[in-house]
């Protein structure tokens, strides 16, 4: 048997985390200084009791921890880590009196940070705490009017009329859920778009959103929430060049003193199921006495009720070998992951050509426009589509009720990238597989890659050889429509035809589609 290998963190505090697998699932009326309205609305989701993720994080928050220490979270995909953050920041906020942006949580991807949105929406209105977006879902105007409202004028009754009209917007959630790019638009351009009131920052999938800059959102975002004259000194020497009009200076009146210091301290939160453990990324974030919760003694971990399994076929035949598996999972919820954006395109093209399948599919990547890709995903949610043929654009986070089979069409370079493929089934405690087509020549890669993380077993899969002959010539018809419709999107492309297609991609580089 193998002995699961600990691998030493060269940051300190990463070295002796706390093992969430010490806490197991608690009963809502267990939970300590749990809201009743908090709870009434998590029996409404048909939640009963707090996942150990949640429970772990419950009590370095709200319970004995007092968010005294900003707070690392690494833990399985599925394992609830979405409520394990917002459950403490929506209680934190319930007694306030005012409303101003207070919670910022941050996510890669629009579908991503509307998902959570939803979280967020199921539980803050209970304790009448209002929730709003910054993803480019809509047209910027749109977004700005839902978010900044001019004060109350009762509020300012007694003053000079002409004072009245001199006084700012101001923002008008309690919480927002933003992707990177569309945050930055409100904090240069926005009037009134502030973050001086900030209390939590959640940079949810943390090493995805440390990648890349993304217009340096997150140095921004700290010299915005900066309390002190030293950090107003940096500001001015600061090498990031901040627009003119962003000079708010965090003068928030004193809610909750840290160590001496009378401004308040921005929380921070930070999750992921690959949680990176690379010293130069994390200083980004300017942690302050994190702690790390992680569960597993590797460094990666598949979800318990994973099963994982390994089809060998010839590269010809990998197309076949698919629509065999698929008609072997009967019309079970799927997601197929291929490499990159035109390989997406290409395989859902082919297998658009292959008549009557025994299942609806269709295409998400980001070679389509945002709306196609939220009716293809409702669509999936909803089970009018079982299968799903997707880039890794939907390998982080996406939480899709009733996924019961991930396949690796492609197989994914990295175990991180297996880790959160996999992770789309199999959540919440509940059983699912992986199945990954490989090439003669990728098996040992694949497998020294699966070492890296625990419970990883992978068994060898086949499918039957007679529905593979079966399809020849169906297969070969196939192809012989896809070159065709190839040729085709190349001459609209070269005639100034506005749609993306696959060979305008296939100009550029290889496109693997993750994070926007
Ligand atoms: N306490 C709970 N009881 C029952 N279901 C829960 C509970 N907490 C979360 N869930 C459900 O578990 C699923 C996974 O939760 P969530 O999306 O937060 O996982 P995650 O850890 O963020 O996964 P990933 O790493 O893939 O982003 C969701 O469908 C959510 O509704």
């Amino acid at each position: 048997m193998e002995v699961a290998q600990k691998r030493v963190a060269h940051l300190p505090w990463m070295r002796n985390p706390l093992d969430i697998d010490q806490f197991e699932e608690r009963p809502l009326d267990r939970v300590s200084c749990l809201d009743p309205r908090l709870k009434e609305a998590l029996r409404k989701m048909q939640i009963e009791s707090l996942f150990p993720v949640q429970l772990a994080v419950w009590l370095e928050t709200i319970g004995p921890g007092g968010f005294e220490r900003d707070i690392c979270v690494n833990s399985p995909t599925g394992s609830g880590k979405t409520l394990a953050y917002a459950l403490p920041i929506v209680q934190s906020l319930s007694t306030r009196k005012i409303r101003c942006l207070r919670a910022l949580v941050v996510l890669p991807t629009r579908d991503l940070a509307l998902q959570v949105k939803e979280v967020f929406e199921a539980i803050a209105p209970a304790v009448g705490l209002t929730v709003g977006s910054a993803v480019g879902q809509s047209s910027i105007a749109d977004e700005i009017s839902a978010l900044i409202k001019r004060p109350r004028s009762e509020r300012y009754s007694s003053l000079d009329p002409e004072y009245q009209a001199q006084i700012e917007p101001e923002t008008s959630v309690d919480i927002l859920v933003a992707t990177p790019g569309r945050l930055m638009d409100h904090i240069t351009m926005t009037k009134g778009f502030s973050l001086e009131h900030l209390r939590f920052l959640v940079v949810d999938e943390t090493d995805r959103l440390l990648r890349e800059a993304y217009q340096s959102w997150l140095p921004t975002v700290l010299q915005l929430t900066s309390s002190t004259n030293q950090d107003l000194f940096s500001r001015e020497n600061s090498t990031i060049s901040m627009p003119r009009s962003l000079t708010t200076i965090r003068r928030s009146g004193v809610e909750r003193g840290f160590k001496g210091r009378c401004y308040p301290r921005l929380m921070k939160i930070i999750l992921s199921a690959t949680l990176t453990q690379d010293p130069s990324k994390l200083s980004q974030l300017e942690l302050h006495h994190p702690i790390l919760l992680t569960s597993g003694m590797k460094r990666y971990r598949l979800p318990e009720k994973l099963q994982s399994f390994k089809l060998i076929c010839k590269s010809k035949l990998k197309p076949l070998c698919l629509v065999a598996l698929l008609e072997e999972l009967k019309g079970e919820k799927c997601i197929v992951f291929t490499s990159s954006v035109e390989s997406t395109h290409r395989l859902s093209t082919l297998l658009s050509f292959f008549g009557d399948l025994p299942f609806q599919f269709s295409e998400y990547s980001r070679l389509q426009r945002q709306s196609v890709r939220s009716k293809t995903l409702k669509a999936f949610r909803e089970g009018t589509i079982q299968v799903l043929i997707a880039t890794d654009a939907m390998t982080r986070g996406m939480d899709v009720e009733g996924i019961t089979n991930v396949i690796n069409y492609d197989m994914p370079s990295y175990v991180k990238t297996y880790i959160h493929r996999a992770g789309r089934t199999a959540r919440a405690g509940l059983s699912g597989s992986c199945f990954t087509l490989l090439r003669k020549h990728e098996m040992k890669r694949f497998d020294s890659m699966l070492q890296k993380a625990e419970n990883n077993t992978c068994t060898l899969r086949t499918v039957p050889s007679q529905t593979i002959n079966g399809l020849l010539t169906v297969y070969s018809n196939a192809l012989e429509k896809l070159k065709e419709k190839v040729e085709s999107e190349t001459a609209r492309r070269k005639y100034g035809g506005g749609f993306k297609s696959t060979a305008k991609l296939s100009s550029r580089k290889k496109v693997t589609d993750e994070g926007e």
